[in-house]
């Protein structure tokens, strides 16, 4: 597996609203996409672009909502996890567990468009991983 670029730096937070103003008026963001729901994956996302990378500002959705116990522990929010490009995810899950890392679930459709993982922090140094299929770009 090739470590592709990082795609961005997943940001939980109790409220998306709340949080703009922080990306925007004191650092000074330029670029806030819209805001939408994935409810397949139990978050809302708005993407705020950086010059190399994007902040992903995820928020609940739902009951069942992944990142509902760690706003619990984090209740102002924080870092959550990061997500890297790779060529193909299958292979890349398939390597993650040859070498005995434990991938969360199957590959699934992300914010992007293109199927992610998720790595458990415990085989991470206690960062969550996200590893997500890069998307064709034109050259
Ligand atoms: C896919 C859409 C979008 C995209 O980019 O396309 C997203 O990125 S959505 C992001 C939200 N979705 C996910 O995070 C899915 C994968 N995550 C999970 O399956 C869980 O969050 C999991 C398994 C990482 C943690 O489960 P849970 O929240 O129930 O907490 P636990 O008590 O089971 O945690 C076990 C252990 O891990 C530590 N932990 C939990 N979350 C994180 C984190 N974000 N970063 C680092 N460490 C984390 C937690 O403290 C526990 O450690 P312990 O020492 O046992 O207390
Ligand atoms: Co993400």
């Amino acid at each position: 597996m090739t470590l592709g670029r990082l795609n961005h730096v997943g940001v939980a937070t109790p409220s998306i609203e709340k949080s703009i103003p922080i990306y925007r008026d004191l650092l000074g963001a330029t670029k806030i996409h819209e805001a939408f729901d994935l409810p397949a994956q139990g978050v809302r996302v708005c993407f705020v672009d950086t010059p190399n990378s994007q902040i992903e500002l995820i928020e609940p959705l739902g009951e069942t909502s992944p990142i509902l116990k760690f706003l619990e522990k984090n209740p102002l929010g924080g870092q959550h996890h990061v997500c890297f490009e790779v060529p193909d995810i299958h292979a890349a899950k398939a390597e993650m567990e040859a070498k005995g890392a434990k991938v969360l679930g199957e590959p699934r459709i992300g914010a992007h468009g293109t199927p992610v993982i998720f790595v458990h922090p415990k085989d991470m140094g206690g960062v969550l991983v996200e590893l997500m299929e890069a998307p064709k770009r034109e050259h």
